[in-house]
Protein backbone atom coordinates (compact mmCIF):
# COMPACT_ATOMS: atom_id res chain seq x y z
CA UNK A 1 0.00 0.00 0.00
CA UNK A 2 2.54 2.59 0.97
CA UNK A 3 6.07 2.67 0.49
CA UNK A 4 6.42 1.51 3.74
CA UNK A 5 4.35 -1.73 4.35
CA UNK A 6 7.68 -3.84 4.97
CA UNK A 7 9.21 -1.89 7.39
CA UNK A 8 9.16 -2.52 10.99
CA UNK A 9 6.03 -0.79 12.81
CA UNK A 10 6.89 1.91 15.37
CA UNK A 11 2.73 2.45 16.54
CA UNK A 12 -0.18 0.02 16.54
CA UNK A 13 -3.44 0.62 17.38
CA UNK A 14 -6.28 -2.36 16.65
CA UNK A 15 -9.39 -1.65 17.50
CA UNK A 16 -8.36 0.86 19.96
CA UNK A 17 -11.34 2.76 21.96
CA UNK A 18 -11.46 4.73 25.19
CA UNK A 19 -14.57 6.19 26.44
CA UNK A 20 -15.24 9.15 29.35
CA UNK A 21 -18.31 8.19 30.56
CA UNK A 22 -20.89 8.48 27.22
CA UNK A 23 -17.99 9.88 25.01
CA UNK A 24 -16.47 7.67 22.85
CA UNK A 25 -13.28 10.32 22.67
CA UNK A 26 -11.56 7.33 20.71
CA UNK A 27 -13.96 5.16 19.00
CA UNK A 28 -11.99 2.16 17.33
CA UNK A 29 -8.73 3.15 15.73
CA UNK A 30 -6.78 0.57 13.77
CA UNK A 31 -3.38 2.67 12.76
CA UNK A 32 0.07 1.51 11.67
CA UNK A 33 3.13 4.20 11.89
CA UNK A 34 6.28 2.64 10.65
CA UNK A 35 9.67 3.11 12.08
CA UNK A 36 11.19 6.24 10.41
CA UNK A 37 7.43 8.05 9.40
CA UNK A 38 6.31 11.38 10.49
CA UNK A 39 2.93 11.64 10.65
CA UNK A 40 0.52 14.33 11.58
CA UNK A 41 -2.93 14.37 13.40
CA UNK A 42 -5.50 16.32 12.47
CA UNK A 43 -8.59 16.78 13.72
CA UNK A 44 -11.09 19.73 15.29
CA UNK A 45 -11.26 20.50 18.72
CA UNK A 46 -12.48 17.50 20.60
CA UNK A 47 -11.74 14.99 17.79
CA UNK A 48 -10.01 12.96 19.86
CA UNK A 49 -6.45 13.40 19.16
CA UNK A 50 -4.56 14.32 22.44
CA UNK A 51 -6.78 10.65 23.65
CA UNK A 52 -5.15 9.14 20.88
CA UNK A 53 -1.79 10.48 22.26
CA UNK A 54 -2.74 9.41 25.87
CA UNK A 55 -3.32 5.79 24.71
CA UNK A 56 -0.35 5.73 23.07
CA UNK A 57 2.28 7.07 25.60
CA UNK A 58 0.34 4.60 28.14
CA UNK A 59 -0.81 7.17 30.20
CA UNK A 60 -4.12 5.50 30.02
CA UNK A 61 -5.25 1.93 28.82
CA UNK A 62 -7.84 1.61 26.33
CA UNK A 63 -11.18 0.26 26.94
CA UNK A 64 -11.16 -2.25 24.29
CA UNK A 65 -8.45 -2.79 21.88
CA UNK A 66 -4.73 -3.28 21.90
CA UNK A 67 -1.82 -0.01 21.73
CA UNK A 68 1.31 -1.34 20.96
CA UNK A 69 4.96 0.50 20.62
CA UNK A 70 8.01 -1.15 18.85
CA UNK A 71 5.59 -4.31 19.04
CA UNK A 72 5.31 -4.16 23.17
CA UNK A 73 3.15 -2.39 25.82
CA UNK A 74 3.77 1.42 25.36
CA UNK A 75 4.73 1.47 28.90
CA UNK A 76 7.83 -0.82 28.49
CA UNK A 77 8.88 1.18 25.19
CA UNK A 78 8.30 4.14 27.78
CA UNK A 79 10.32 2.96 30.39
CA UNK A 80 12.99 1.70 27.77
CA UNK A 81 13.60 5.74 27.24
CA UNK A 82 12.37 4.70 23.34
CA UNK A 83 9.93 7.31 23.27
CA UNK A 84 9.94 11.30 23.76
CA UNK A 85 6.85 13.15 24.48
CA UNK A 86 5.49 16.96 24.33
CA UNK A 87 2.23 17.44 25.89
CA UNK A 88 0.35 20.54 25.82
CA UNK A 89 -0.57 20.49 29.82
CA UNK A 90 2.81 19.90 30.91
CA UNK A 91 3.68 22.17 34.30
CA UNK A 92 6.70 23.64 34.35
CA UNK A 93 9.41 22.89 37.54
CA UNK A 94 9.68 25.63 39.82
CA UNK A 95 13.22 26.67 40.62
CA UNK A 96 15.07 24.39 38.44
CA UNK A 97 16.74 26.15 35.31
CA UNK A 98 16.13 25.21 31.74
CA UNK A 99 19.82 23.61 31.69
CA UNK A 100 19.64 21.48 35.07
CA UNK A 101 15.46 20.30 33.71
CA UNK A 102 17.11 19.14 30.84
CA UNK A 103 19.99 17.11 31.99
CA UNK A 104 17.99 15.91 34.31
CA UNK A 105 15.72 14.50 31.52
CA UNK A 106 18.26 13.44 29.31
CA UNK A 107 20.04 11.78 32.48
CA UNK A 108 17.04 9.22 32.80
CA UNK A 109 17.66 7.94 29.64
CA UNK A 110 20.40 5.08 28.39
CA UNK A 111 21.39 7.05 25.00
CA UNK A 112 20.59 10.90 25.99
CA UNK A 113 21.90 13.40 23.52
CA UNK A 114 24.38 16.14 24.74
CA UNK A 115 21.98 18.74 26.65
CA UNK A 116 23.75 21.59 24.68
CA UNK A 117 22.39 20.08 21.36
CA UNK A 118 18.85 19.66 23.07
CA UNK A 119 18.96 22.95 23.72
CA UNK A 120 20.65 24.24 20.29
CA UNK A 121 17.50 22.14 18.39
CA UNK A 122 14.93 23.29 20.46
CA UNK A 123 16.56 27.09 19.69
CA UNK A 124 17.02 28.10 23.41
CA UNK A 125 20.80 28.12 24.04
CA UNK A 126 20.67 31.62 25.51
CA UNK A 127 17.98 30.18 27.88
CA UNK A 128 19.69 27.76 29.29
CA UNK A 129 20.27 29.60 32.47
CA UNK A 130 16.68 30.72 33.21
CA UNK A 131 14.46 29.61 35.68
CA UNK A 132 12.05 27.51 33.86
CA UNK A 133 8.95 28.39 35.85
CA UNK A 134 9.73 32.61 34.71
CA UNK A 135 9.69 31.94 30.95
CA UNK A 136 7.06 33.04 28.47
CA UNK A 137 4.33 30.76 26.71
CA UNK A 138 6.64 30.90 23.70
CA UNK A 139 9.92 29.88 25.07
CA UNK A 140 7.96 27.02 28.02
CA UNK A 141 7.03 25.03 25.28
CA UNK A 142 10.42 25.40 23.11
CA UNK A 143 11.91 23.96 26.55
CA UNK A 144 9.06 21.34 26.41
CA UNK A 145 10.51 20.35 22.97
CA UNK A 146 13.85 20.20 24.67
CA UNK A 147 13.05 17.70 27.21
CA UNK A 148 11.80 15.31 24.37
CA UNK A 149 14.50 15.20 22.63
CA UNK A 150 16.64 15.31 25.70
CA UNK A 151 16.63 11.40 25.67
CA UNK A 152 17.09 10.68 21.89
CA UNK A 153 14.47 8.69 21.53
CA UNK A 154 13.38 6.35 18.54
CA UNK A 155 9.73 8.24 18.40
CA UNK A 156 8.77 11.59 19.11
CA UNK A 157 4.99 12.34 20.01
CA UNK A 158 4.28 15.61 19.90
CA UNK A 159 0.56 17.24 20.87
CA UNK A 160 0.00 20.40 19.11
CA UNK A 161 4.01 21.74 19.39
CA UNK A 162 4.07 25.04 17.40
CA UNK A 163 0.22 26.01 19.29
CA UNK A 164 2.59 28.92 21.15
CA UNK A 165 5.55 29.63 18.74
CA UNK A 166 6.09 33.15 17.15
CA UNK A 167 6.77 32.61 13.24
CA UNK A 168 11.04 32.67 14.01
CA UNK A 169 10.33 29.83 16.61
CA UNK A 170 7.76 28.14 14.37
CA UNK A 171 10.49 27.91 11.38
CA UNK A 172 13.50 26.82 13.79
CA UNK A 173 11.50 24.12 15.21
CA UNK A 174 10.15 22.68 12.09
CA UNK A 175 14.13 22.27 11.15
CA UNK A 176 14.98 20.81 13.78
CA UNK A 177 12.09 18.38 13.46
CA UNK A 178 12.56 17.62 10.08
CA UNK A 179 16.61 17.13 10.88
CA UNK A 180 15.37 14.91 14.38
CA UNK A 181 13.32 12.73 11.42
CA UNK A 182 16.09 12.25 8.67
CA UNK A 183 17.91 10.52 10.96
CA UNK A 184 15.41 7.67 10.43
CA UNK A 185 13.28 8.37 13.72
CA UNK A 186 9.51 8.08 13.74
CA UNK A 187 7.83 11.37 14.61
CA UNK A 188 4.06 12.11 15.76
CA UNK A 189 3.03 15.39 15.67
CA UNK A 190 -0.52 16.52 16.21
CA UNK A 191 -1.90 20.82 15.08
CA UNK A 192 -4.49 22.74 13.39
CA UNK A 193 -2.42 24.01 10.89
CA UNK A 194 -3.15 22.34 7.90
CA UNK A 195 -0.48 23.45 5.74
CA UNK A 196 2.01 22.44 8.52
CA UNK A 197 1.01 18.98 8.13
CA UNK A 198 0.97 18.81 4.06
CA UNK A 199 4.55 20.33 4.21
CA UNK A 200 5.99 18.26 7.39
CA UNK A 201 4.38 15.02 7.57
CA UNK A 202 4.85 11.92 5.30
CA UNK A 203 1.51 10.80 5.98
CA UNK A 204 -1.58 13.13 7.36
CA UNK A 205 -4.33 10.67 9.42
CA UNK A 206 -7.47 12.79 10.03
CA UNK A 207 -9.28 12.07 13.21
CA UNK A 208 -13.33 13.08 13.85
CA UNK A 209 -15.35 12.00 16.50
CA UNK A 210 -13.10 9.58 17.54
CA UNK A 211 -12.32 7.96 14.35
CA UNK A 212 -9.82 7.75 11.56
CA UNK A 213 -11.58 9.03 8.76
CA UNK A 214 -8.60 9.63 6.33
CA UNK A 215 -5.12 8.60 5.79
CA UNK A 216 -2.56 9.53 3.04
CA UNK A 217 -0.84 12.33 2.06
CA UNK A 218 -1.77 15.84 1.61
CA UNK A 219 -2.39 15.36 -2.19
CA UNK A 220 -4.35 12.08 -1.43
CA UNK A 221 -6.71 13.75 0.88
CA UNK A 222 -7.20 16.31 -1.79
CA UNK A 223 -8.38 13.97 -4.64
CA UNK A 224 -10.62 11.76 -1.91
CA UNK A 225 -12.56 15.14 -0.92
CA UNK A 226 -13.28 15.85 -4.66
CA UNK A 227 -10.21 17.25 -7.12
CA UNK A 228 -11.46 20.66 -7.94
CA UNK A 229 -13.84 23.32 -6.92
CA UNK A 230 -15.94 25.12 -10.32
CA UNK A 231 -17.48 28.17 -8.97
CA UNK A 232 -19.72 30.18 -10.64
CA UNK A 233 -22.88 32.82 -10.37
CA UNK A 234 -26.03 30.61 -10.94
CA UNK A 235 -27.47 33.76 -12.87
CA UNK A 236 -31.25 32.57 -11.38
CA UNK A 237 -30.81 28.86 -11.94
CA UNK A 238 -31.58 26.68 -9.09
CA UNK A 239 -28.97 24.36 -7.38
CA UNK A 240 -31.07 21.37 -7.58
CA UNK A 241 -30.01 20.59 -11.24
CA UNK A 242 -26.47 21.67 -10.99
CA UNK A 243 -26.07 18.91 -7.88
CA UNK A 244 -26.81 16.71 -10.70
CA UNK A 245 -24.37 17.45 -13.35
CA UNK A 246 -21.39 14.87 -13.97
CA UNK A 247 -18.23 14.69 -11.43
CA UNK A 248 -20.47 17.09 -8.54
CA UNK A 249 -20.55 15.91 -5.30
CA UNK A 250 -21.57 18.76 -3.45
CA UNK A 251 -22.81 21.99 -3.93
CA UNK A 252 -22.56 24.84 -1.66
CA UNK A 253 -24.24 28.03 -2.25
CA UNK A 254 -21.22 31.06 -0.82
CA UNK A 255 -23.27 34.47 -1.26
CA UNK A 256 -24.07 35.15 -5.03
CA UNK A 257 -22.04 32.12 -5.80
CA UNK A 258 -22.58 28.68 -5.67
CA UNK A 259 -19.86 26.30 -5.22
CA UNK A 260 -19.25 23.21 -6.83
CA UNK A 261 -17.27 20.53 -5.49
CA UNK A 262 -16.34 17.84 -8.36
CA UNK A 263 -14.35 15.26 -9.13
CA UNK A 264 -14.21 15.83 -12.49
CA UNK A 265 -13.77 19.46 -13.43
CA UNK A 266 -13.62 18.80 -17.46
CA UNK A 267 -16.88 17.33 -17.38
CA UNK A 268 -18.64 19.80 -15.21
CA UNK A 269 -17.61 22.56 -17.14
CA UNK A 270 -19.02 21.09 -20.42
CA UNK A 271 -21.77 20.33 -18.82
CA UNK A 272 -22.34 23.74 -17.61
CA UNK A 273 -21.56 25.33 -20.54
CA UNK A 274 -24.67 23.70 -22.27
CA UNK A 275 -26.83 24.40 -19.64
CA UNK A 276 -26.28 27.72 -20.64
CA UNK A 277 -26.76 31.37 -18.60
CA UNK A 278 -23.86 31.02 -16.47
CA UNK A 279 -22.07 33.49 -15.27
CA UNK A 280 -17.88 34.33 -14.12
CA UNK A 281 -16.70 30.74 -14.26
CA UNK A 282 -13.70 29.75 -11.70
CA UNK A 283 -12.47 26.47 -11.51
CA UNK A 284 -9.68 25.35 -8.94
CA UNK A 285 -7.93 22.49 -7.39
CA UNK A 286 -9.79 21.50 -3.74
CA UNK A 287 -7.18 22.78 -1.14
CA UNK A 288 -5.92 20.66 1.94
CA UNK A 289 -8.71 23.14 3.95
CA UNK A 290 -11.80 22.20 1.50
CA UNK A 291 -10.48 18.43 2.18
CA UNK A 292 -10.38 19.09 5.65
CA UNK A 293 -13.88 20.76 5.96
CA UNK A 294 -15.33 17.89 3.96
CA UNK A 295 -14.47 14.71 5.98
CA UNK A 296 -15.08 16.67 9.18
CA UNK A 297 -18.59 18.28 8.07
CA UNK A 298 -20.77 18.45 11.04
CA UNK A 299 -23.03 15.76 10.23
CA UNK A 300 -26.35 17.89 10.36
CA UNK A 301 -24.39 19.85 7.68
CA UNK A 302 -25.61 19.56 4.13
CA UNK A 303 -22.94 20.52 1.75
N1 LIG B 1 -10.54 13.68 31.10
C1 LIG B 1 -11.65 13.75 30.36
N2 LIG B 1 -12.86 13.57 30.90
C2 LIG B 1 -13.99 13.62 30.15
N3 LIG B 1 -14.00 13.85 28.83
C3 LIG B 1 -12.82 14.05 28.22
C4 LIG B 1 -11.59 14.01 28.95
N4 LIG B 1 -10.58 14.24 28.07
C5 LIG B 1 -11.16 14.41 26.86
N5 LIG B 1 -12.50 14.30 26.94
C6 LIG B 1 -13.46 14.38 25.82
O1 LIG B 1 -13.03 13.46 24.83
C7 LIG B 1 -13.17 14.03 23.53
C8 LIG B 1 -11.82 14.04 22.82
O2 LIG B 1 -10.98 14.99 23.48
P1 LIG B 1 -9.45 15.22 23.07
O3 LIG B 1 -8.84 16.11 24.11
O4 LIG B 1 -8.82 13.90 22.84
O5 LIG B 1 -9.62 15.99 21.68
P2 LIG B 1 -8.50 16.77 20.79
O6 LIG B 1 -8.71 16.30 19.39
O7 LIG B 1 -7.17 16.61 21.38
O8 LIG B 1 -9.02 18.28 20.94
P3 LIG B 1 -8.22 19.69 20.88
O9 LIG B 1 -7.87 19.92 19.44
O10 LIG B 1 -9.27 20.65 21.34
O11 LIG B 1 -7.03 19.60 21.80
C9 LIG B 1 -13.81 15.40 23.73
O12 LIG B 1 -15.20 15.26 23.56
C10 LIG B 1 -13.45 15.76 25.16
O13 LIG B 1 -14.43 16.61 25.70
Amino acid sequence: MTKTTGTPTAVSFTGAVKTYGAVRAVDGVDLRIARGETIALLGRNGAGKSTLISLLLGLHPPDEGTVQLFDAPPERAVRAGRVGAMLQDARAVPRVTVQELVAFVAGRYPDPMPVARALELAGITDLARRRVDRLSGGQTQRVRFAVALAGNPSLLVLDEPTAALDVEARQTFWRSMRAYADRGHTVLFSTHHLEEADTHADRIVVIDRGRVVADGTGEQLRRAAGGALVSIEPAGRGTEELALLPGVRTVEVRGKRVLLRTDDSDKTVIALAALGAIRRLEVAPASLEDAFLALTAPRKETA
